[in-house]
């Protein structure tokens, strides 16, 4: 944003013009209020408390009534937040004094981008008693005390009703808690330009078609199931293979050419149950998958879902990797607890994985790599482990995080919360798998799962179960055609 405001500068829109529109963008966000009477703007020492002072002044001069108070020293004030506190004619309260019960609405704008350490002393002291005032509160750009880099609280916060922030979103509109303590979020545009962008180049995107729909492959009038790619779905046991029969549902629905699902011979009764277009082989170790997996058209394998973990999965794992595409998920991922190293070298001789794990997997299997689960974020931890394997690395959650080891990062922000059901991650790496036989690049076809997945518990509704997922992908598919066929 720093960059952004710059190159803004450069462009020619004094950074005090900024800071009014800033401003007013939040007045106007407040005065939308039922009861915009009694305003409260609470103002911190930097630009965030500028803005602060814009949106006061901007709610009077429309007629209502604003009290202000500033936490730390008028005097102190610098740059455009001292310019934009001389036009403020009204009073400056001292927070201590002001009773946050006779307020309607509260504006919080102690602090934003500028959080430079955990919230202590008299900050936090008034971040505690707006937290427990009960009032709506609408944010300047963060919730103060909101990391806008990670996401995380930073000593407290106050949950907002609305949080407006200007030009883009931040990782910590994105990232939980954030994302549930800034409420609705509003963009405004303070006239930035979007040429900002392409002098920043940020790799941190939100998770949506616009990111991936290029490399999204509709099917044409004159391909064939063999041109849309063969995934194989390795079962475990009878008793867990309902894990890797949703994957080859996802995988089939996603839009595979072919699935075959690779089952040991006591399962194969129950594949029979299961849906007619999946095709099942008797595969009962390492060496019948090696023979299965000698035609090179099954081009993708995804491991994991109810296979069971140790050696003998490990060994598939080995079978399948070289030269193909992968998806790595559960009982894969934890057969390589602590040693991510192996499974570095599972990228290297692939041709393209993509790992999804849930958080307990993610630290079981970095388990003693402290520059990967102590990284500062969950963003900024499934970049380290991208990096760390060669692989596109999917963390899973209601945040749900790709990484691909370049650097390019996308958060989710589509997935219900009845999402979270058993069976639904096994869905996922199907639909991943899917993407991949059809030839999608591997961050393109984690990402565009991970969309897919979240549109199509939606489809679905609430009572989701795993099972509807794939089923939930039909509606989901003829949108997103008619969308790409559009375009
Ligand atoms: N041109 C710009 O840079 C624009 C900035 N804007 C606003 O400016 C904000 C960023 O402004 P700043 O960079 O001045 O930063 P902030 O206003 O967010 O905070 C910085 C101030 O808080 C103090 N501080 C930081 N952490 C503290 C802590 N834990 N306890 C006590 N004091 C602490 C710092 O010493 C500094 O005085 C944005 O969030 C946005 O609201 C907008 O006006 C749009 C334009
Ligand atoms: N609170 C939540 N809100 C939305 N989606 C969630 C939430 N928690 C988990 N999920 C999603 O639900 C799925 C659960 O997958 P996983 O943890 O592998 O469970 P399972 O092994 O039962 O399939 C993942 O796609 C995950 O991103
Ligand atoms: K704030």
């Amino acid at each position: 944003m720093a960059r952004a405001d710059k190159f803004a500068v450069e462009m020619g829109t004094p950074s005090m013009t900024l800071m009014d529109r800033a401003g007013t963008a939040v007045a106007d966000a407040v005065a939308r209020y039922p009861y915009p009477t009694r305003i409260l703007v609470l103002c911190g020492p930097g630009n965030n408390g500028g803005d602060g002072f814009v949106a006061a002044r901007v709610l009077a001069q429309r007629g209502f009534k604003v009290r202000l108070a500033l936490l730390g020293d008028r005097d102190k004030l610098t740059g455009d937040a001292r310019r934009a506190a001389e036009r403020w004619r009204g009073a400056v309260e001292e927070p201590a004094a002001v009773d946050l019960d006779e307020a309607g609405v509260i504006v919080d704008a102690l602090f934003g981008a500028g959080l430079a350490r955990d919230l202590d002393g008299a900050a936090r002291a008034l971040v505690e008693r707006m937290a427990q005032s009960g009032k709506p509160i609408v944010a300047v750009d963060l919730p103060s005390g909101l990391d806008g880099a990670t996401g995380k609280v930073r000593g407290a916060a106050a949950q907002a009703v609305e949080t407006v922030t200007f030009f883009r979103r931040k990782p910590g509109h994105l990232l939980e808690p954030g994302r549930s303590l800034c409420g609705r979020v509003r963009v405004a545009d303070i006239g930035i330009p979007d040429e900002a962008l392409e002098a920043i180049r940020p790799q941190t995107f939100v998770d949506m078609p616009a990111l991936w729909r290029d490399a999204f492959l509709v099917p044409a009038a004159g391909g064939h199931k063999y041109s849309r790619g063969h995934a194989v779905v390795v079962s475990g046991p009878a008793w867990t293979s309902g894990a890797a029969r949703l994957s080859a549902r996802g995988a089939l629905r996603a839009g595979a050419g072919l699935v075959t699902i690779a089952l040991p011979r006591d399962a194969l009764p129950l594949q029979a149950a299961s849906y007619a277009a999946i095709m099942p082989r008797p595969v009962d170790g390492a060496g019948e998958l090696a023979e299965l997996l000698a035609d090179r058209r099954l081009n993708t394998v995804v491991l994991g879902p109810g296979l069971g973990g140790g050696e003998q999965t490990r060994a598939k794992i080995d079978v399948a990797a070289p030269g193909r595409r992968l998806v790595l998920d559960a009982d894969a991922l934890t057969s390589y607890e602590g040693v991510p190293w192996a499974l570095a070298a599972v990228a290297a001789c692939s041709d393209g994985l993509i790992v999804t794990p849930h958080e307990g997997e993610f630290a079981r299997m970095f388990r003693g790599d402290g520059e990967v689960l102590e990284a500062p974020s969950k963003l900024a931890r499934t970049r380290a482990a991208a990096r760390r394997l060669g692989a596109v690395v999917v963390l899973k959650g209601a945040d749900t995080v790709i990484a691909h080891p370049d650097g390019r990062a996308a958060i989710a922000e589509n997935a219900p919360a009845y999402l979270a059901t058993a069976g639904a991650g096994d869905v996922l790496a199907g639909i991943a798998g899917g993407l991949l036989a059809q030839g999608m690049p591997p961050f393109e076809a984690a990402c565009a799962a991970v969309w897919l997945h979240g549109e199509a518990a939606r489809e679905a509704g609430p009572g989701l179960i795993a099972d509807d997922l794939p089923e939930g992908l039909r509606g989901v598919y003829s949108r997103l055609y008619a969308a790409i066929e559009k375009a």
